[in-house]
């Protein structure tokens, strides 16, 4: 059997040496550094990539972009997938901070969430966000009713409802979103790179929500 990464590997492997520098000069400036991660299938390779790096993982705080309002132990749990794919060996050492709470809702439970979140090391040392074949990113979907809202409000967190998904969510707002040092962006596959393109060439945020954030600097990590 060959030992040759994929190009999905090689590009997880590079992608966490990336945040792990970045991750690392953040943390020669400040005690607590910031890490925000999204969910989906894409990041598991990264996320056990990172997992091996060498970084003082009890200084590092780790939250999500979004999350299905769902139960830790669902399949489709984001924060269940981060649990079991980074937050393991060494890096179990970082604090989690979930997007759900006790609450039935996301719209009861995002006030409280909203204040965990805001209670965080902001700016981000490191905000890392994945796309959909939609051109969602975090959970602001083309087609959520909220859409306007999570992307000019100054809130930290939005309660989502998504025609699309079956499950309601609650996302960080663009907004906040933007607040990082450094920003990347994963994605795999020749139609998410296709969907790339339109969005890169396009002016329609509302269609393509990624759009969002390719003004500013993004560092776009891509393979077949
Ligand atoms: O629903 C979600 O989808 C996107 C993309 O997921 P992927 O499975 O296509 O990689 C993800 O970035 C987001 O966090 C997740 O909740």
């Amino acid at each position: 059997m060959s030992d040759t990464p994929t190009p999905r590997e090689a590009l997880a492997r590079q992608l966490a040496e990336a945040v792990a520098e970045a991750l690392r000069s953040d943390l020669a400036q400040r005690e607590r550094a910031l890490l925000v991660v999204s969910g989906g299938s894409t990041p598991v390779p990264f996320f056990h990539a990172l997992a091996a790096m060498a970084l003082p993982w009890s200084r590092i705080d780790v939250t999500l972009a979004d999350e299905r309002w769902v139960a830790e132990t669902a399949d489709d749990s984001n924060a269940r997938l981060v649990r079991e794919h980074l937050l393991r060996g060494a890096a179990a050492e970082a604090r989690f901070v979930p997007l759900t709470s006790d609450a039935a809702t996301p719209e009861e439970g995002a006030a409280e969430v909203g204040r965990r979140i805001a209670a965080l090391a902001w700016p981000a040392s490191v905000v890392i966000l994945g796309m959909g074949g939609d051109g969602h990113t975090a959970s602001l979907f083309p087609d959520s009713r909220e859409l306007d809202l999570a992307l000019s409000t100054d809130e930290p967190v939005v309660a989502v409802r998504t025609p699309s998904q079956p499950q309601p969510r609650i996302t960080l707002s663009a907004d906040r979103l933007h607040q990082a040092f450094r920003h990347f962006l994963h994605i795999t596959g020749e139609e998410k790179r296709a969907v790339l393109g339109r969005a890169l060439a396009g002016d329609d945020t509302r269609s393509l929500p990624i759009r969002a954030f390719l003004a500013s600097p993004l560092s776009i990590h891509w393979a077949p």
